[in-house]
């Protein structure tokens, strides 16, 4: 199967398990895969015939905006939820990395990975 790419999508959100992280906007950076059989888009040439990344990058955007959590696991869990029911996505995988939460590290997260590739 196919991919569809979203590589180092950075957005700004609250999250997080403190109390003053609760008070302020943190960056996360979003890596994501999207399974997807090109090959009907290309013949066509039809950008209405595979999945947008640019539409899907715009709708984690706004989920960013609109959210709250405490931890990355939920933010990744709703977050893939949201994009298999709303851009019909039989598989996809989605790392979340925080990158200014641990000093000594480049960026601690999570990956998932939800529904199956045909
Ligand atoms: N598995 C997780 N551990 C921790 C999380 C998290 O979201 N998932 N979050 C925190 C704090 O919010 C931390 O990022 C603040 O620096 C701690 N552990």
């Amino acid at each position: 199967m196919d991919r569809i790419l979203i590589e180092g999508l950075n957005i700004e959100t609250v999250i997080g398990v403190y109390d003053w992280e609760r008070e302020i906007s943190q960056r996360l950076v979003l890596d994501l895969e999207l399974a997807a059989d090109v090959r009907p888009a290309a013949a066509d040439d039809d950008v209405g015939q595979t999945l947008d990344y640019a539409a899907i990058s715009q709708r984690i955007m706004d989920f960013a905006a609109e959210t709250r959590f405490a931890l990355v696991e939920t933010f990744a869990e709703r977050l893939a939820d949201k994009l298999r029911k709303e851009f019909a996505i039989s598989w996809l995988r989605l790392t979340v990395r925080k990158p200014g939460a641990i000093a000594n590290a480049a960026a601690v997260g999570v990956r998932i990975e939800r529904g199956k590739t045909q």
